[in-house]
């Protein structure tokens, strides 16, 4: 079975980069001089320099191509993901969509399974996420995910399908669940980054990591999600990975904000809308997320860096 993996940038290069070591991957890249570079130097010079591609990685600019592909992995980001499909929905209706994408969206608050549902109803809809950065999965380092699908049994062909020597993973079909750890840990890493950028201290990290996670939680349970979703790899695995390490997007864009520096608006940092979409939907339903808001509110200049610390670190005192 061949495997289509649309968007080229660090995660699906990685993803394809894992995979096509046990079986045949399509890697497809809108830019037709990406595509080029790419066939010519056997790598993504681009988005993930000095990981070569393995013989069966193949790289194709022309959707047509994937026509034979019965699974196909989304890996572009989260923001684009409802305009991609649609205008590719003829070709990708029928077939397992797997959103590798993080985020809510802006506008309506959901997350890609339910944008996927949405747009292309004739699709099986899954999302692949966890703990992993692009670089290290590339490099062949151990890494553990999960696979959410609302249909266990194609859960559990896709588990088979996208496991690898090296890439653990684990299944569930709370895809609520799912979505809303890999999404809501962006926004939580981003607040982290500033306390840290701004000197506050790594007690204070572990503190708001942990009043965030209990952010994430209050949420997942009002959406319906099962909470032992949230306390592994798509949840907890993830919100202790991006909030403690320096390869994270999201972490380093919260430290520049801590620093006052500015910070590479070419970037995905999925949390910068997701905090946004997610302080919209939790107003609609009267849900207190105050950690996201001050995330949201900062982003926006909404709030200067001192009173935004006051905020996330002066709670009132309360029950844990
Ligand atoms: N990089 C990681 O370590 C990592 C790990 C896990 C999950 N993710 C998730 O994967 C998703 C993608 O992140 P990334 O790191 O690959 O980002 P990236 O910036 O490296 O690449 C994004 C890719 O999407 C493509 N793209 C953007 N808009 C598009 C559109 N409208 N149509 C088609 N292609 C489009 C770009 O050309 C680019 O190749 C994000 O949701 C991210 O949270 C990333
Ligand atoms: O670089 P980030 O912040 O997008 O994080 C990448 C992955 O989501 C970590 O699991």
């Amino acid at each position: 079975m061949t495997l289509a993996i649309l968007g080229a940038g660090a995660f699906g290069t990685a993803l394809a980069i894992s995979i096509s070591h046990d079986r045949p991957v399509q890697l497809w890249a809108r830019d037709a001089d990406q595509v080029a570079d790419m066939k010519a130097a056997r790598e993504n010079t681009l988005r993930l320099p000095g990981c070569p591609f393995p013989d069966d990685l193949r790289v194709i600019g022309d959707l047509g191509d994937i026509s034979g592909s019965e699974t196909v992995l989304l890996a572009i980001p989260m923001q684009k993901l409802r305009d991609f499909l649609t205008r590719h929905h003829d070709i990708l209706s029928g077939k397992t969509l797997v959103a590798c994408c993080k985020g809510m969206e802006l506008g309506t608050g959901v997350g890609p399974v339910s944008v996927i549902r949405d747009v292309i109803p004739g699709a099986e809809a899954a999302i692949l996420t966890g703990p992993s950065f692009a670089a290290d999965i590339a490099r062949g380092l151990p890494t553990a995910l999960t696979l959410a699908c609302g249909d266990d049994e194609r859960g559990a062909i896709l588990q088979h399908d996208l496991s690898t020597a090296n890439l653990r993973i684990y299944r569930t079909t709370d895809t609520i669940g799912a979505e809303l750890g890999g999404a809501l840990k962006n926004v939580i890493a981003i607040a982290c980054g500033a306390v840290m950028g701004a000197g506050l201290g790594e007690s204070a990290r572990a503190a708001l990591m942990t009043r965030g996670y209990a952010e994430m939680q209050r949420l997942a349970e009002y959406l319906g999600a099962d909470p032992t979703t949230l306390a592994g790899l798509s949840g907890f695995g993830d919100l202790t990975l991006t909030c403690t390490s320096e390869q994270s997007r999201n972490y380093r864009l919260g430290r520049s904000l801590g620093e006052g520096n500015s910070f590479d608006a070419k970037t995905t940092v999925e949390g910068a809308a997701t905090a946004q979409a997610v302080h919209d939907m939790a107003q609609d339903h009267g849900l207190d997320m105050p950690i996201t808001s001050v995330v949201a509110a900062l982003l926006e200049n909404r709030l200067d860096m001192k009173t935004a610390m006051k905020r996330l670190l002066s709670r009132p005192l309360k029950e844990e």
